[in-house]
């Protein structure tokens, strides 16, 4: 039988403090970068969570030692090694541990097999294969055409690629971060419009961190720094309980996330004060509060694509309908977010309207549902806000948050 998780709506206004886990993408970009260098990094404020776990044993694949400790949400991981003769990766579920594991698979002389759970052998990879084999990588497709499993073989001298941005960012980042130890460096050309920049962003400010530098979207052939490295709280993890706010009415101050973060998704805040909650903004925190009384608004989430469920969630209590635009790629991610966030929220009884790069909703009162969630993380955190305020919630298979936020249900029922 499947599991279910039933919300408790919150019977008062919400004054809460929180502090999410670590960031997924800056563990995973701060993980492979130290399993790059030479020497011992330690991050702190890590992630623990089945995508960061697969990117430990990815970067234990390409020879680093890694050493987690999940109490104190530390990694050390010993840099600089060589990935094993007929290494495999299992990158899980983990689009950001497959895509960037193989272009730095590639930079080694020896064969590396990246493969994953089913749902992300139904993820693209395309846009990486064609990249690594301008680049001089061998790229064995050993499933389907552009799917995962595949075989990366290196050395990869470099040179000028052409990648297209308009299915996922990832692309970009792998080869970035894979840039400065190929021979000749490499000089991105993206083919299409880039979906998702901040991540980009934020791949070049912990590049930064470990010592290497990227020119516009040129690396030259350098050197990673080992170093010690501080990983802000999740923001995605965060728009929930900012979300919680709005939908429950009160406060939640979210702490570790300021005005300066790394992480995009922080916008997320932005999109709820347009909505008309009240957001404060400090060095080192973010506080929504909310009368609980909201406006509909039209917004174009192409940065922010992990938090437009969220912003569903939200929608379902404002006063007139919300329109989300510009994020048709994220049809392509653990589900096809759009079609699975519009089915769910009919199934509450609410009008929901799937657009082909984004969706409409309606706001009026959930009836109690149970909500599948299809094996996707972002589908479970988000309609479980609906419980906050309206009764007889019931999440399907909340274990599926596993992947980014195991601890997560236990943190929303802290905040009432
Ligand atoms: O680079 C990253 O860390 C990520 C980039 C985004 O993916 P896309 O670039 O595929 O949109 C985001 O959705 C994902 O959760 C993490
Ligand atoms: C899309 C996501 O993850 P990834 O692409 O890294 O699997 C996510 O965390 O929402």
């Amino acid at each position: 039988m499947t599991s279910t998780r039933t919300v408790r709506p919150v019977g008062r206004e919400l004054d809460a403090e929180v502090w999410p886990p670590g960031s997924k993408s800056i563990t995973n970009r701060a993980l492979l970068c130290a399993a790059l260098a030479s020497g011992v990094s330690t991050l702190r404020g890590a992630l623990f969570a089945d995508d960061t776990r697969a990117m430990m044993g990815a970067v234990e694949a390409l020879g680093a030692t890694v050493e987690p400790d999940e109490p104190g949400r530390t990694v050390v991981v010993h840099g600089g090694g060589r990935p094993a003769p007929g290494a495999v990766v299992d990158a899980r579920q983990s689009g950001t541990t497959a895509r960037f594991l193989l272009p730095a698979a590639a930079i080694f002389g020896s064969r590396t097999v990246v493969d994953g759970s089913a749902q992300l052998q139904a993820r693209p990879f395309g846009p990486v294969f064609d990249a690594l084999r301008q680049a001089g990588a061998k790229v064995e497709e050993l499933g389907e055409s552009g799917f995962l499993p595949a075989a990366v073989s290196g050395p990869l001298p470099g040179g000028p690629v052409h990648v297209s941005g308009h299915v996922s960012s990832q692309f970009l980042s792998g080869l970035l971060m894979a840039g400065p130890l190929t021979r000749d460096g490499l000089e991105v050309s993206l083919t299409s419009e880039l979906v998702s920049v901040p991540y980009v962003e934020m791949t070049r400010d912990v590049m930064a961190a470990f010592g290497v530098r990227v020119d516009d979207l040129t690396v030259r052939p350098a050197t990673y720094r080992p170093c010690a490295y501080d990983v802000e709280p999740d923001a995605s993890a965060a728009s929930y309980f900012l979300g919680a706010a709005a939908v429950a009415g009160g406060r939640v101050t979210v702490r570790g996330l300021g005005s300066d973060s790394l992480q995009g998704d922080v916008r997320f805040a932005d999109v709820l004060e347009q909505m008309g909650a009240t957001v404060t903004r400090t060095a080192d925190s973010l506080t929504v509060t909310s009368s609980g009384a909201l406006h509909g608004v039209d917004v174009d989430m192409a940065d922010i694509s992990d938090t437009a469920q969220t912003l569903a969630a939200v929608a379902v209590f404002a006063d007139s309908p919300t329109r989300v635009r510009g994020i048709g790629f994220i049809r392509r991610k653990e589900t096809d977010r759009i079609h699975a966030v519009v089915t769910e929220l009919r199934r509450a009884g609410l009008q929901a309207v799937e657009d082909e790069d984004g969706f409409t909703i309606h706001p009026g009162p959930p009836r109690p549902t149970a909500f599948h969630t299809y094996g996707d993380h972002r589908m479970a955190m988000s309609l479980a806000l609906l419980g906050l305020r309206a009764p007889g919630i019931e999440i399907l298979d909340p274990d599926c948050v596993a992947k980014t936020y195991p601890g997560y249900f236990a943190d929303l029922e802290a905040l009432s």
